[in-house]
């Protein structure tokens, strides 16, 4: 049944002046008109604007921006042409100084609001000393246009269609020759993108990894097949781009918005790039994680370290551990690092990483964090720290279960989604954790997200 919305302040297709007093969870503009929230993407907090309604619900609505009236302090104009249609970057419109702003009061209110913590003051965000061009890793949707033009870009914002751009601010350059290679096959091969509504078509996504320091390249192709028609053709020229080291096919038939599939073929080169963080070399095979930033990754895993306040003496595990990186950086500064993880090959990484970084005080394990962990537990293996790195939807409620069973004497949170991070230490504090210091770093300039660590002890008289 359609409920019928009535007395709101405003009306559908008219235009209104208002302020905006905050940005919201994708950085469009928030603000109220008589106590009806709109919001408004493309405004800034401290505007004035005009607006045109575009959407009316029962609580809250969508504007239209239609004029700054008054514009904030932090707008800048964009650097890229299509910042505002493309939906990789939310926030070029902001200084960057207005971004590391905003992201500290995000963390800020969601760990007062969700996590219930109102006496801690979060750090301000450790930035980048330049915000661009710091993405070491790309997946590119492969589509067509009406007219049948091969379109290999960005998603538009909240939109499956594919914007093209021939210089992406937030990226490698050498992407676009890559991509340009990969245009041209496919146009002289008659070879068709595929289409996600038909489920036809063949080539999905280009992916690309770029080392940091040896500038080592692997490119994937994501292909709803079982074989790249003329493949040969496509590695030739690939192979011909300086620092390219290695080219895949994934092999991706399902009907989904999962980006690559299961199964990696090697069609040339090495099957992994090479990067350091620090002192520590690490292996990088394509269905393994990494931290998209590699500068700014640097510095996140020396927060971890500094809250880790290791001794040497320490037996930690690393939950949700990856390729193993953190395991690794920290492993010269404790007793032993124990790694989980659930996808195999990063595993296999993480072991073949201590091997050639020579590291013996480390042993990964693969599996679920919160199944691994707790199995261990009650054969009696307990740490003195454990970190913690989940994806988006933050911990398993098991992996917390066992941590609280535990008892160590510090929980390191590592998170790049600051709701799910606040839901669980408040769950933690409610079982004799407090949350010491909370250091948000800026893994993602010029996007909405942000990464944070947080130093969580074991309070004292509950030991
Ligand atoms: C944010 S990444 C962190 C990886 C690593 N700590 C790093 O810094 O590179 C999260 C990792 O958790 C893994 N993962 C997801 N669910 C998991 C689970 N239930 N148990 C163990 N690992 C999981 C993912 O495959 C991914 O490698």
């Amino acid at each position: 049944m359609k409920t019928k919305i009535k007395d709101l302040p405003v009306v559908k297709n008219e235009f209104y002046e208002m302020m905006i007093d905050d940005l919201g969870n994708n950085g469009e503009g928030i603000g109220k008109i008589d106590g009806y929230t709109l919001f408004v993407d493309g405004a800034l907090p401290q505007e004035k604007v005009k607006i045109k309604v575009i959407k009316v619900k029962k609580n809250f609505g969508f504007g239209k921006l239609i004029e700054i009236i008054e514009p904030s302090e932090y707008r800048v104009e964009p650097v890229c042409a299509i910042a505002k249609r493309c939906g990789g970057c939310q926030l070029q419109h902001l200084s960057y100084e207005g971004q590391l702003k905003y992201k500290q009061k995000k963390v800020q209110d969601v760990i007062g609001r969700i996590g219930g913590i109102t006496d801690l003051k979060v750090n301000e965000v450790i930035g980048m000393e330049k915000p661009y061009f710091y993405r070491n890793k790309v997946q590119f949707p492969v589509g067509s246009s009406l007219d049948e033009h091969i379109n290999i870009g960005f998603y538009a914002m909240r939109s499956h269609d594919i914007v093209t751009t021939d210089k992406c601010y937030i990226q490698q350059p050498v992407n676009k020759d890559i991509i340009d290679v990969v245009r041209d096959y496919m146009i002289h091969n008659h070879i068709k993108p595929y289409n996600e509504i038909n489920h036809k078509g063949i080539i999905r996504h280009v992916v690309t990894r770029i080392s940091h320091h040896s500038k080592e390249i692997m490119i994937g192709i994501v292909i709803n097949s079982s074989k790249l028609p003329n493949g040969e053709e496509l590695i030739k020229r690939l192979s011909e781009i300086d620092n390219v080291t290695g080219i895949f096919i994934n092999i991706n038939k399902e009907k989904t918005n999962v980006i690559m599939g299961k199964k990696i073929k090697m069609l040339w080169g090495k099957p992994y790039i090479t990067d350091y963080i620090g002192n520590v070399s690490y292996n990088i095979s394509p269905l393994s994680f990494y931290q998209v930033n590699p500068v700014q990754t640097e510095k996140l895993y020396n927060t971890v370290l500094k809250y880790a306040e290791l001794t040497g003496n320490e037996i930690v595990w690393d939950a949700y551990c990856g390729i193993g990186t953190i395991s690794l950086f920290l492993a010269s500064h404790c007793k032993k690092v124990m790694g989980v993880e659930i996808v195999p090959e990063a595993i296999e990484d993480a072991r073949e990483n201590a091997k050639i970084n020579d590291i013996g005080n480390v042993e990964f394990f693969t599996g679920k964090a919160e199944e691994v962990i707790a199995e261990k537990y009650n054969e009696g293996i307990v740490a003195d720290i454990i970190v913690i790195d989940p994806p988006r939807k933050g911990c398993d409620r098991e992996l917390l279960d066992t941590i609280i069973k535990m008892q160590p004497k510090k929980v390191i949170y590592v998170s790049c989604d600051p709701a799910t991070m606040a839901r669980d230490v408040k769950i933690l504090g409610e079982e004799g954790y407090e949350v010491e210091k909370i250091q948000p770093l800026d893994l993602f300039p010029q996007t909405v997200h942000v990464e944070t660590v947080v130093g969580i002890q074991k309070i004292e008289s509950k030991k």
